[in-house]
């Protein structure tokens, strides 16, 4: 069986441990770095970034969590999660974790669309999939290798690359699980590869 970490400091860490079990996978909440080795994949779930981020420096995480994407073990980052992957961040010198090809701006679909949802078709997923926006972050530009998965109103709010996948949204926070399915596949795909 998978074994699939949510990074536990922060966020909607319950509701995607909820999705990964009813995709047929175990799923573990992450507090400390030593968990990172017995994982096949980790999410880092939405909330806030900044807060996140010193929870990250506070607990050790920055490092590990560099080396288990540079091991090629896949990794899932929704909405502030996306944020802490992202290569660059707009408005910002320095990135967070910073391996995903991707540069993001924060809170970018405006005051009064806080929050809302849409309809979205998604690459590898499927259509009609309603996606919950939360002062989502959106993807600006993608790297030569990264492939888009899904945009809302011309703008990207999902992609991949290679063993890493990200979205804008809050794809834990509907009983959809398409999505936490396909990163199960991304997984499996890279277990079997290794
Ligand atoms: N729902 C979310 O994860 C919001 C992200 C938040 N706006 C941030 O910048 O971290």
């Amino acid at each position: 069986m998978l074994k699939i970490g949510v990074l536990g400091l922060q966020g909607a860490v319950r509701e995607h441990i909820q999705s990964i079990e009813a995709c047929g996978a175990e799923g573990v909440i992450v507090k400390t770095p030593a968990q990172l080795k017995e994982l096949d994949g980790l999410i880092i779930p939405g909330g806030e970034s900044t807060t996140m981020r010193r929870l990250i420096d506070k607990y050790d995480f920055m490092e590990p969590l560099k080396q288990f994407a540079k091991e090629n073990k896949p990794m899932f980052g929704t909405c502030a999660g996306l944020i802490l992957l992202a290569s660059e961040v707009v408005g910002y010198e320095e990135s967070h974790v910073g391996v995903f090809d991707v540069t993001v701006e924060r809170n970018s679909f405006g005051r009064q669309k806080e929050s809302f949802e849409a309809e979205l078709n998604i690459t590898g997923v499927g259509e009609d999939f309603i996606g919950v926006f939360i002062r989502a972050p959106h993807i600006v530009e993608v790297g030569e290798d990264v492939e888009i998965l899904s945009k809302h109103n011309g703008r990207i709010v999902a992609a991949r690359h290679g063993h890493l996948l990200g979205c804008s949204f809050h794809p834990e926070l509907t009983d959809d699980h398409r999505m936490t399915k396909l990163f199960l596949e991304m997984v499996q795909e890279s277990k079997n590869n290794a």
